[in-house]
């Protein structure tokens, strides 16, 4: 499989199934560091990333939004002082779809 996070994200439909067992058994290891969680009902990727202060944060925090908007695909992101939160989760089908794991291998190259 090439890489997670040069694949391309698909169009997501209202009725696009959830990821299946067997494709989290395949995108998880490529997304070591994050895990799945279930907030408000909703399966969702996420990961703590530390920094060394407040404006180191929120650079991270304005380079995630620039790829979510490149992809059309928007993460709930809470910045704090040395901290940023980072979920991805699919909103159109209240879960998680590939794109979602695209989006949280490109979140991992713009942390380095
Ligand atoms: C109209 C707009 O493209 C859609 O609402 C997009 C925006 N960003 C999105 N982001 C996420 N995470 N899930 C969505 O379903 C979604 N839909």
């Amino acid at each position: 499989m090439t890489q997670l996070s040069r694949q391309p994200c698909e169009a997501c439909r209202k009725h696009s199934p959830t990821v299946s067992e067997a494709e989290i058994k395949l995108f998880k290891p490529e997304v070591p560091e994050w895990r799945i969680v279930k907030r408000d009902g909703i399966m969702q990727l996420e990961r703590a990333f530390t920094f060394d202060d407040f404006r180191q944060a929120l650079a991270f925090t304005n380079r995630v939004g620039e790829i979510a908007e490149a992809a059309g695909h928007h993460p709930a992101l809470l910045t704090e002082w040395g901290r940023v939160t980072v979920n991805w989760w699919t909103h159109k089908i209240n879960g998680l779809h590939r794109n979602d794991f695209i989006l949280a291998a490109r979140t991992d190259e713009v942390a380095k």
